[in-house]
């Protein structure tokens, strides 16, 4: 017989004696029933060596519940589905696997933990209410018993129950459902919601497996967000908020978008996508920051078109040195305006990234994205601010393998890679293109007619970069040729007036009797 069932026994003829107990209450006088309790615990303590700790589903004063039990109860239900003979099943909301299954009431499950051995159970009492109620309640509470030896009470009170609540707090992160939350008002009763964000689940199947891009490079992504993900600890010791910028930037279709999904199921955080232009001012900016959760990803896309921000710093930076009054009245009023926190303005945004921001959350992760990396304002992506700067290129050899494996199943082909190995180095088309030329247009269509046509594609947009170079070198060497002619038309115009001149002088010597 397993150790609960026996002390479940044990625990049901002690239950019996307390209710004799209670229903000779009123007969007990109270100094023998304070003597039968403090026999009938000591002979419990005496021959009981395991110890007992309960963890209730609701608790404090107002009966909340209580996240621990949660916790505990996510822990346990990977155990239990396996080991539990009677299930509980339950729909959670916002999980990647909404139905749960954790042990039923008075099912009991063990554990193990550095060799020592833990017995869970799932408990319930009943009580009637005694209210007077229109809608009479059985007060039932639940609670969850952990049963152990009390020669491990350092080990489990200490190590045990930390380990089952982180182990059940990511055990609940990783099936957390991730969200997409937007700032962008599409209804317009949103406009009066008290929230600025409205939120749709995030379910982007990108992944750094299928994203296409060189090896080394995602390596070297993979580890420095692995990084930020465990340096809680390394933050504080620096004393830095534990944030990371990164700067995407490359021509379209080259994934930067895919790149912030991978990003967000390979770090299980939420994502924020803030559209600055709907952004009404610096305020408003501020209020959707403190409004983020922690563990999550905020996202600029195109943060050179989203406003004219570099017009704003560079007006303020010509102040400096530059005394014109016109140009004064300008800037005093770009700084009125940032002082009035009535628009939006560059060092509204620059506060965002590292003002308040670093003081009210911890593990965020910024992006921006851009096709124009040198049209930004140096400040807005200096080191520290935007901490990684990825370049998102045109398809290489490397990317396409992976584009291969994803959208054919083929690791490789002897006669068709290197020839589209040879092309992608002749040319400059983006992992878009590879991809749509890749896919199977119809069910009769094999691998090897996708990669021909994807050869076929990669030589013509190699003719015609070829023709683009060639009508440019023509044009070059018209312009050439017509700033020969210029230059030697201006030439000989010139020695011509140096004929003329000579002429001139010689007849005004011939005039003056200088010359006979
Ligand atoms: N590096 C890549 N790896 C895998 N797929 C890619 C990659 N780049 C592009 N794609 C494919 O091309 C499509 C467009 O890519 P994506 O939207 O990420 O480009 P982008 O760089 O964000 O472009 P834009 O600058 O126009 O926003 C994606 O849906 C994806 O299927
Ligand atoms: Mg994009």
């Amino acid at each position: 017989m397993k150790i609960g069932e026996i002390w479940s026994q044990l625990g049901s003829i002690m239950a019996s004696i307390m209710f004799v107990y209670a229903m000779f209450d009123k007969f007990f006088p109270p100094h023998l029933r304070r003597y039968f309790l403090k026999y009938t615990n000591k002979f419990s303590t005496l021959f009981y060596p395991y110890i007992q700790i309960k963890f209730h589903e609701l608790s404090g004063e107002k009966l909340k519940h209580s996240e621990t039990y949660k916790t505990i109860q996510t822990y346990l239900s990977a155990n239990s589905s396996q080991s539990a003979r009677r299930l509980k099943a339950e729909v959670i909301k916002d999980s990647q696997n909404p139905l749960v299954l954790s042990m039923d009431d008075n099912q009991e499950i063990v554990d193990e933990f550095n060799g020592i051995k833990v017995w869970w159970s799932a408990n319930h009492t009943t009580s009637k209410s005694q209210s007077f109620s229109f809608f009479p309640t059985s007060d039932e509470k639940r609670f969850l018993t952990l049963t152990f030896h009390k020669r491990n009470r350092d080990v489990i009170t200490t190590s045990y129950i930390q380990h089952v609540l982180e182990e059940g707090k990511a055990i609940t992160t990783k099936n957390r459902q991730l969200k997409l939350y937007t700032n962008n008002p599409s209804k317009e009763w949103m406009r009066y919601m008290s929230t600025k964000w409205s939120h749709t689940s995030f379910e982007h199947p990108a992944c750094f497996e299928t994203l296409a891009m060189e090896p080394e490079k995602k390596e070297e992504i993979i580890n420095d967000l692995l990084k930020f993900k465990e340096g809680k600890e390394y933050y504080t010791k620096v004393g830095k908020a534990w944030k990371r910028g990164y700067l995407l930037f490359g021509p379209p279709g080259t994934g930067k978008s895919t790149m912030i999904s991978a990003i967000a199921n390979f770090m299980n955080y939420d994502v924020y996508d803030l559209e600055l232009t709907v952004v009404k001012d610096n305020n408003e900016l501020k209020r959707l920051l403190i409004e983020t959760s922690n563990k999550s990803i905020i996202v600029i896309e195109d943060i050179d078109c989203s406003l004219n921000l570099t017009g704003q710093r560079k007006m303020k930076k010509e102040n400096d040195d530059d005394e014109n009054e016109e140009k004064k009245k300008l800037v005093d009023k770009a700084k009125g305006e940032e002082k009035n926190e009535s628009k939006l303005t560059l060092s509204g945004l620059l506060n965002f990234i590292d003002g308040i921001w670093s003081a009210c959350g911890a593990e965020r992760i910024i992006i921006f994205t851009t096709n124009f990396v040198d049209k930004l304002d140096p400040a807005l992506i200096r080191r520290g601010r935007m901490d990684k700067h990825i370049e998102m290129s045109y398809c290489s050899y490397e990317a396409f393998k992976v584009l291969a494996r994803n959208y054919l199943d083929v690791e490789s082909h002897d006669e068709l890679f290197p020839v589209i190995g040879k092309l992608l180095e002749d040319t400059n088309m983006t992992p878009a293109d590879v991809a749509e030329n890749l896919m199977p247009k119809s069910i009769t269509e094999d691998f090897e007619t996708c990669l021909k046509k994807l050869i076929q594609s990669l030589e013509e947009a190699k003719k015609k970069l070829e023709e683009e170079e060639a009508k440019k070198k023509t044009e070059e060497k018209v312009e050439e040729a017509r700033l020969k002619e210029e230059k030697d038309k201006q030439k000989i115009a010139q020695e011509e007036e140096n004929v003329k001149a000579n002429e001139n002088s010689k007849e005004n010597d011939k005039e003056n009797g200088l010359i006979h």
